[in-house]
């Protein structure tokens, strides 16, 4: 039964294994206490956990489906992992679950896997561990089908080391688990948006939006969750910053559930092996019931003009 699932469910039951080796991987660097930064570029750092989550990640995922194009927001080095941080276990509930008439003749060929090993890394950095996840989403031709977010310290104040974090899925058509979907409250605007990531354009987006409240968190990932459990109404981010491996896995999830992503024009991002990594139109997610068009209509020309 299990090795005659498809391969689109194949790649999220395992996914959902290695997200959570992964996330291990995340707190024990940190309790570790050498981070060793790596500073990419301006405003964009890259640690030991990053490196180490994603030879975690790529490793398991490769030794499983060779075939399979998996692109990572960090570079892939050839230094030996170590054997416990490969896992080849899949989630034995997804395994059960129906695959959609249009997945189940999926090929290899047809699958990128994008994989962000840890994002919210600025937070990660700065102690706010909430904020921090691990994003792997499976694209189906240039469409985000599956996606798995790992939130490595969910209650992590409360949880003790052995029950703290969580792991969230949703595939289009399937639907989502891990968590309690959840409408926003009805009659009010809240707006998340970046905290460590934001420019004149960014602010002018949300002052034409005149939310009620702003939620500046880290993470593409955390604030994709804010929506997801009924936090905030719109991901409102008005710049260039986020990648494809940003949007991927958060998008699947939230699309599953009825809500969508799109670009600042209201395009969608292309997840297919050859698109350039950049979300260069920005981030516009918005929750279930939300109207994604009254949010394009909103934002002034003169934001929409600064990305491509
Ligand atoms: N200017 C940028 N440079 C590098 N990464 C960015 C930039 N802006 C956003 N990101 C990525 O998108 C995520 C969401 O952005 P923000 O938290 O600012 O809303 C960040 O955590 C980061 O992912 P990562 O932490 O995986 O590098
Ligand atoms: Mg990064
Ligand atoms: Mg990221
Ligand atoms: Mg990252």
């Amino acid at each position: 039964m299990a090795q005659s699932a498809p391969l689109v469910m194949r790649l999220v039951a395992s996914s959902i294994t290695a997200a959570n080796r992964a996330g291990k991987i995340i707190r024990d660097v940190m309790s570790q206490g050498d981070l060793g930064i790596v500073e990419k570029g301006k405003n964009d750092l890259q640690t030991e956990a990053d490196r180490s989550a994603q030879r975690c990640i790529v490793t398991s995922l490769s030794r499983q489906f060779p075939s399979v194009t998996i692109i990572g927001e960090e570079g892939t080095s050839n230094c030996e992992v170590p054997s416990d941080w490969v896992v080849t276990d899949s989630d034995p509930q997804i395994l059960q679950l129906a695959c959609p008439d249009e997945y189940q003749n999926i090929q290899d060929d047809d699958i990128v896997v994008w994989v962000d090993p840890l994002d919210g890394t600025s937070e990660y950095t700065q102690g706010l561990l909430d904020h921090v996840t691990v994003l792997i989403g499976i694209a189906v031709g240039d469409r985000a089908v599956g996606g798995v977010i790992h939130q490595p310290y969910y209650n992590y104040k409360t949880a003790g080391p052995d029950d703290m974090g969580r792991t969230l899925w949703g595939i289009r058509g399937v639907g989502v688990g891990g968590f309690e979907p959840q409408s926003p409250p009805q009659g009010k605007r809240i707006i998340t948006t970046t905290r460590s990531h934001s420019t004149a354009a960014v602010q002018a987006a949300l002052d034409a939006l005149q939310p009620d409240e702003i939620l500046r968190v880290g993470g593409a990932g955390h604030k994709v969750m804010l929506l997801m459990e009924g936090k905030a109404h719109a991901y409102v981010f008005a710049s260039a910053g986020c990648k494809r491996w940003d949007t991927c896995a958060p998008e699947a999830i939230l699309v599953a559930m009825g809500g969508q992503l799109s670009d600042m024009h209201g395009n969608s991002y292309s997840y297919s092996r050859d698109t350039p990594h950049q979300n260069t139109g920005g981030v516009l997610g918005t929750a279930k019931g939300e109207d994604h068009a009254w949010y394009l209509k909103n934002l002034p020309d003169a934001v929409r003009q600064t990305l491509l």
